[in-house]
């Protein structure tokens, strides 16, 4: 399993960069208000959902059980995953050593950025980060990914990333929306599906995740905000404005 990203030289970096953490259940906006919100402070976006996408994308690409967690462990070893953390997303992995041959057509890094969208790895990737120990090595793989960044800033968004994986940022969110808003938005990407079929699908993934990570409730000192009555505009310039708060705060407190 490497490391990812493009947004600078990693281990160069004298400052490390600000992190906002933000969680959120699916459809809540998290991945493209985050996105817009991170270009407008000129921070970089770590998606880590994405991660999880890519790991399930393989695992069935291989044919292996994503319900095995030494099976997935076996996978990680021979992983190599990029993301890139600024302009357009792009997903690449790679499979080496011992399981190549089982995917020789993955020697060599294949761009799987639509295919990790696909419905198909919707609805199986609860299966793969259900494990505890895929969620270390993937959470230390985005923690060595953020710091090696070079970049000021990285909006770093996810289910577990304000509890777990950078419960110190200095900005936590949980971005919220009611099940109906968020299938509705949801539905809207998704033409060939119905509206009742997309909240059937949202809900039982969210009931599934739920069982490993708390993404419902804001833990003490996160910051809670419901798009459900927001436009995408408003969601965004909500996240702006927290960001731009917190560093007011924390330049006025230097000062003293
Ligand atoms: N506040 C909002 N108002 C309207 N549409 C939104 C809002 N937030 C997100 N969207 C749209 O809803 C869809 C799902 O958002 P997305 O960012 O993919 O959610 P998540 O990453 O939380 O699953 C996208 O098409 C996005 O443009
Ligand atoms: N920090 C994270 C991020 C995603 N995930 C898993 O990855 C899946 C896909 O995440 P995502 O953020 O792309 O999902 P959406 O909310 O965008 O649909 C989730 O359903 C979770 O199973 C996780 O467990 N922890």
């Amino acid at each position: 399993m490497t490391d990812a990203g493009n947004g600078g030289t990693p281990g160069t970096d004298a400052h490390p960069p600000i992190l906002v953490a933000i969680d959120g259940p699916a459809g809540s906006g998290k991945s493209s208000v985050s996105r817009t919100a991170a270009e407008r402070l000129d921070f970089g976006i770590l998606d880590t959902g994405a991660a999880y996408r890519a790991l399930a994308w393989t695992a069935r690409r291989i044919g292996l059980d994503l319900d095995d967690a030494a099976a997935m462990e076996t996978l990680l070893d021979a992983w190599s995953y990029r993301i890139t953390l600024r302009g357009e997303q792009r997903v690449t992995v790679a499979v080496t050593g011992g399981l190549s041959a089982a995917a020789p057509t993955l020697a060599e890094p294949v761009d799987i950025t639509t295919e990790i969208r696909d419905h198909a790895v919707s609805g199986q990737v609860s299966r793969v980060s259900k494990h505890p120990a895929v969620r270390e090595r993937l959470n230390a793989m985005f923690r060595r990914t953020v710091a090696g960044s070079g970049l000021p800033g990285v909006v770093i968004e996810g289910r577990d990333i304000t509890t777990v994986v950078a419960p110190d940022a200095p900005v936590r969110i949980l971005l919220t929306a009611s099940p109906e808003v968020r299938a509705a938005r949801r539905a809207g990407e998704l033409p060939g599906l119905s509206p009742e079929q997309v909240l059937a699908d949202l809900e039982a993934r969210d009931a599934k995740d739920a069982l490993v990570v708390d993404f419902f409730t804001p833990a003490p000192g996160v910051t809670l905000v419901d798009t459900s009555t927001l436009n995408f505009e408003q969601s965004v310039q909500a996240v702006v404005d927290i960001v731009r708060a917190a560093q007011n705060a924390a330049e006025e407190k230097s000062r003293l």
